[in-house]
């Protein structure tokens, strides 16, 4: 499949906790064996990735991400228009990870670069949300603030608990706020701690317990939290029985929508992939199967 190809692989040159040089090492010898022509580009700053791929996506036929889900926020975005899109694969260098967790890739970076090149390709839809675009989640109150919340020193020695630590000091002075939301035809005008639209199955590293949830079935899920103590949260996150969830959890609501809107009074700080820096009004649009990625065999 890659005799002949053009690859870039780009990777997080701020990798954080993650000794680049091996990480690389254990990569970049299975990737030149395999592939036509290897383009190699560490990030340099915070945006490089996404004005990196905007300028020279079109040049690849695959795409090599080496880094975590901001990063891959960041490259989606950058080639989210333009007409022809690399194949992306996904080496999980981050700290969460949870795109590749929704794509079940290995997380140790030498069987994830093998299960990709050894693999096929599937198609798997994105989200607009105004002038941007999310490939995993986007969210409000609880989850937004959590990650404004994170500590960089803390989450580079801690990784990903340190997202557990910030929700509990987040959970303490969490209050409800007043949404108007509309799920393709079904208007909610109601409050709550949190609203969740996810396209992937995992955030935070934790699997939804959604077994309807694909990155390819054209539909988005939508998640509404009406209350939220700790006890829930924790709960959340241990369920894997998705018949035990609707008896347990009355003040949450799930839906599914092609087309969502959102408007909250004053505007409120967005979480898409685990990054911050959008607010609310939105609006969110699937695009179906609008990407391509390597997947396991
Ligand atoms: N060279 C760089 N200098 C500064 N920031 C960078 C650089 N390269 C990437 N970044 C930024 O670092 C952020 C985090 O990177 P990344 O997502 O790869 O790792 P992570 O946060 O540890 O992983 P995850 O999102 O899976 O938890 C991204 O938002 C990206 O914009």
């Amino acid at each position: 499949m890659f005799t002949n190809k053009s690859a870039l692989l780009l990777y997080n040159g701020n990798a954080g906790q993650k000794d680049i040089e091996k990480v690389i090492g254990m990569t970049v010898p299975l990737l030149s064996q395999q592939v036509g022509e290897l383009v190699i580009r560490a990030t340099q700053n915070k945006d490089d990735a996404r004005k990196y791929c905007f300028q020279n996506g079109e040049l690849f036929d695959f795409l090599f991400i080496l880094g975590g889900d901001g990063t891959i926020h960041e490259c989606i975005n950058g080639l989210a228009k333009l007409e022809k899109r690399p194949v992306i694969g996904i080496i999980p260098g981050g700290t969460c990870n949870d795109l590749s967790r929704s794509l079940d890739i290995p997380q140790n970076i030498r069987k994830a670069t093998e299960t990709l090149l050894e693999g096929r390709v599937q198609e798997i839809d994105a989200a607009r949300v105004n002038d941007h675009f999310f490939i995993n989640f986007w969210g409000v109150g609880l989850i937004a603030e959590t990650s404004a919340n994170i500590d960089e020193t803390e989450k580079s020695i801690l990784g990903k608990i340190s997202y557990f630590t910030s929700a509990i000091r987040t959970l303490q002075d969490m209050t409800k706020f007043s949404f108007h939301l509309v799920i393709d035809d079904k208007e909610l005008i109601d409050d709550g701690v949190m609203v969740l639209v996810s396209n992937g199955r995992y955030i935070g590293t934790n699997e939804l317990p959604f077994s309807l949830n694909s990155l390819s079935d054209g539909l988005l899920d939508v998640l509404v939290i009406n209350e939220a103590n700790l006890k829930m949260i924790k709960e959340i996150v241990n369920l894997k029985d998705e018949r035990q969830w609707d008896k347990i959890y009355s003040e949450i609501q799930r839906y599914q929508g092609e087309k969502i809107s959102f408007h909250t009074d004053p505007p409120r700080e967005v979480d898409t992939d685990g990054e911050v820096y959008l607010k609310t009004p939105a609006e969110i649009n699937i695009l179906k199967r609008h990407f391509k990625v390597l997947v396991s065999n």
